[in-house]
């Protein structure tokens, strides 16, 4: 029998209290790695080798595109433009009435010396409409080497050598980390703050120790390394996260997975909500092949793991700390982290004000546990204007679409065949 002072439920509430903080440290430990090593990491340039010596591969870059995404043309034009001797596009559209293509058919005309090519009828290979899409461009790619590259990410003119350097013999795949493209408006602000902040933090340190985090809007890897598996690239297209199941197959085959120097400049444009429908989408994606770390997403982030905290220094000093200073304390170190790891994601200084960061900080730190809440309330996942249902594992099944999906469809559709709208959206 214990004496009244070590009840369970005493000795329970201790454990929290010290695994509480415990876990706190470890966030820090994150923190301070990351901030340091993107400092010393990003924009490293390697130098350049002897251009006899340095016989640069070729490369197929695949282009996935569905319909118009912001700053489509200028995102499109940094592949048109690229500082590396030997490459080919392959752009992949999903029907030969996409609008997507007058854009891309323009660049094409303006630079008719970079080797381009078009398809536009992509195969029912899986479920993955991506993938569908990117298999009319694997399967005609000239070289080795294939970079993935999504529609909305530009990509800065030496950004594709550094890639092609980082595959070392044993590495079989090299990855950029989704950061943000600078644009004027609170949007992009806020954007930067979320990618050069949590999500910066969580993909540089994991990717240190090894843990698979590779997103695959831009990903270099060797299509030979896929020559075992039936289909290729569409093996993974039962998958809705094929970024995730590939990078986890390059590292079965024994090759290292490695971070580039330059991180993905997506386009920050798109609005607060669009931001927070995707990030709901990564997170029933993650829920479905991770759900272990899922958990301990929201007390990872700021305001959670603040209370956590807090509520443990109160139980185990209860009159020798002052929660309420104590929590003023953690936001504010935890936002100058954030900062400083956000401006060492970038090439430049932040285009915009502090206060704009803080207001875009507070906004992020809100979200984060309300997008986990949302993502854990709705099952299914939308993307594109389609319904998917994902299975523990990730193993994914489309749904028919619902009406409000179909009409929102059907209007876009409506607007892309409008000659009008056409003209306005081309350049
Ligand atoms: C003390 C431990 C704390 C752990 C806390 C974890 C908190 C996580 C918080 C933030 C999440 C950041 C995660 C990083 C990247 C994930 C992004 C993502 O979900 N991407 C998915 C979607 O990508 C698109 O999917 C469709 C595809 O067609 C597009 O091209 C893609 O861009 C992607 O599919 C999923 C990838 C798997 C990510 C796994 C993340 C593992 C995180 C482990 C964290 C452990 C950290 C420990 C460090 C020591
Ligand atoms: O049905 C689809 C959905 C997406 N994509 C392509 O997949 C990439 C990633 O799409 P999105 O930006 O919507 O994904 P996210 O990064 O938000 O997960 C883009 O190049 C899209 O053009 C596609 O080809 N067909």
């Amino acid at each position: 029998m214990l004496p009244p002072q070590l009840s369970y439920a005493y000795l329970a509430q201790l454990s929290l209290a010290v695994g509480a903080l415990v876990f706190l440290a470890g966030l820090a430990v994150l923190h301070l790695v990351a901030i340091v090593w993107a400092r010393l990491y990003f924009y490293r340039r390697l130098e350049p080798l002897d251009p006899e010596a340095d016989r640069l591969p070729g490369v197929s870059i695949l282009k996935p595109l569905v319909g118009i995404d912001k700053n489509v043309y200028a995102n499109l034009e940094t592949y048109f433009t690229l500082e590396y001797p030997r490459y080919e596009l392959l752009f992949c559209l999903e029907s030969s009435e996409d609008i997507v293509s007058m854009v891309v058919d323009t660049l094409i005309e303006k630079y008719p010396h970079v080797d381009a090519r078009v398809f536009k009828s992509p195969q029912q290979h899986s479920v993955n409409p991506k993938v569908n899409n990117m298999m009319q461009g694997f399967e005609c790619a000239k070289y080795d080497l294939l970079l993935i590259s999504d529609s909305g990410v530009r990509m800065l003119p030496q950004a594709l050598a550094d890639m092609v350097r980082c595959m070392g013999r044993d590495v079989g795949m090299v990855h950029q980390m989704p950061f943000t493209e600078q644009r004027p408006g609170f949007h992009n602000v806020v954007q930067s703050a979320y990618f050069g902040g949590t999500h910066a933090k969580v993909y540089i340190t994991a990717n240190l120790v090894g843990i698979n985090c590779t997103t695959g809007m831009s990903c270099l890897f060797r299509k030979s390394i896929l020559d075992p598996l039936p289909g290729g690239l569409a093996y993974f297209g039962r998958y809705l996260a094929e970024d995730f199941f590939l990078s986890q197959y390059v590292r079965s085959r024994g090759f290292r997975v490695v971070l580039s120097h330059y991180p993905a400049l997506q386009d920050g444009s798109t609005s607060v909500g669009n931001l927070r429908r995707r990030l709901i989408r990564w997170i029933k994606l993650r829920s479905a092949m991770i759900p272990h770390v899922v958990l301990l997403e929201p007390f990872s982030d700021c305001l959670l793991s603040g209370l956590m905290a807090a509520w443990a220094l109160a139980f185990l000093w209860p009159s020798g700390v002052n929660v309420y200073a104590y929590f003023l304390i953690h936001c504010l170190a935890w936002l100058l982290c954030d900062y400083l790891l956000m401006l060492n994601c970038m090439e430049s200084p932040a285009p915009f004000s502090r206060l704009a960061f803080v207001c875009a900080w507070l906004l992020c730190a809100c979200m984060s546990p309300l997008n986990v809440l949302c993502a854990q309330c709705q099952r299914g996942v939308e993307w594109r204007g389609r319904r998917f249902r994902l299975e523990w594992g990730g193993v994914t099944r489309e749904l028919p679409p619902v009406a409000s999906v179909a009409a929102a469809t059907a209007a876009a559709a409506a607007e892309s065949a409008d000659p009008a709208s056409q003209k306005k959206v081309a350049i």
